[in-house]
């Protein structure tokens, strides 16, 4: 893996413009991640212009959270028009074991081959048809049983798939990497999972997805280890966190980045 920090560097130096269709729990938190990291997020949802701003969207983000089928239409033209245009888009698989409108609106939106999947281990697994445990919003398997799982789906897309949790894993189907940075709190703040899938979203903008994956991933859970030490329980870690994407250096993200070949 080349130098981790020189991916933030260039993600910021385009503030990439990035369209999110993501759920209402997330919408403010995730835009204000996204900032912090130096992004410009968008969430642009409705069917009559999702995708007529992925036209002009340098990277998307599609998120079934809280979906309904009209959103379900809205991310299937913005996934369209971003694949159409080799413009990277990623899918968060929010519950998607819980019903059937979700299994419906990600095997839909598979069939889109996302550029990259992120997901914690029960979606990933449910996304994949492995039977997982997870039914809520929360993860309940362990990554390590949603790697076969992970696999399978960027083979099946010709993309990157990403399991989080205490230890994240990421593969295109061939290679794997694990990204041990993190802290447990994170779990404990709702959407941080969400906003994560918008800076993978932003990191992919011009750059190989694996990389940009894994990149995205380190920062995001050493900006989390820091925001621990400023904080004392997850109320006052939200803004600590937003403090520590904002003050990350590339110099010590590529120091604190605990990435290795899985
Ligand atoms: N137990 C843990 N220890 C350290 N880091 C963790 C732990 N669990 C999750 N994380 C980190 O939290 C971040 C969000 O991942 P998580 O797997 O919680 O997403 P999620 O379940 O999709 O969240 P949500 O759906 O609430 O948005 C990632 O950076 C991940 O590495
Ligand atoms: C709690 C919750 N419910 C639907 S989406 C969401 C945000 C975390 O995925
Ligand atoms: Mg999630």
């Amino acid at each position: 893996m080349d130098d981790i920090g020189t991916y933030l560097t260039k993600m910021r130096s385009t503030a990439p413009l990035v369209q999110n269709i993501t759920n209402y729990v997330a919408m403010n938190i995730m835009a204000n991640v996204m900032l912090a990291a130096g992004a410009s997020p968008a969430m642009v949802h409705a069917r009559e212009e999702a995708g007529e701003f992925a036209a002009i969207a340098q990277a998307l983000s599609v998120n079934i959270g809280t979906l309904d089928p009209e959103w379900v239409s809205a991310m299937e033209e913005a996934a369209g028009v971003m694949a159409a245009a080799g413009k990277p888009w990623v899918l968060d698989p929010v519950a998607i074991g819980a019903t059937t409108l979700r299994q419906d609106a990600g095997a839909r939106l598979l069939a889109l081959k996302p550029t990259v999947i992120r997901g914690n281990a029960s979606e990933i697994m449910a996304l994949a048809g492995a039977d997982a445990a997870g039914r809520g919003a929360d993860a309940a398997d362990a990554v390590s049983a949603a790697e076969a799982a992970a696999r399978d789906l960027a083979g099946r897309t010709g993309g990157v798939a990403a399991v989080t949790g205490p230890v994240d894993y990421v593969t295109d189907g061939s290679e794997g990497w694990r990204i041990a940075n993190g802290a447990p709190v994170m779990p404990q703040v709702t959407a941080l999972g969400c906003s994560l899938t918008g800076i993978v979203a932003a990191f992919a903008v011009d750059q190989p997805a694996l990389a940009a994956t894994v990149a995205a991933l380190a920062y995001y859970g050493l900006a989390g280890e820091q925001a621990v030490g400023l904080s004392t329980g997850p109320g006052s870690f939200q803004p600590a966190f937003l403090d520590a994407l904002a003050a990350m250096t590339p110099e010590t993200l590529t120091a604190g980045a605990r990435v290795t070949r899985a």
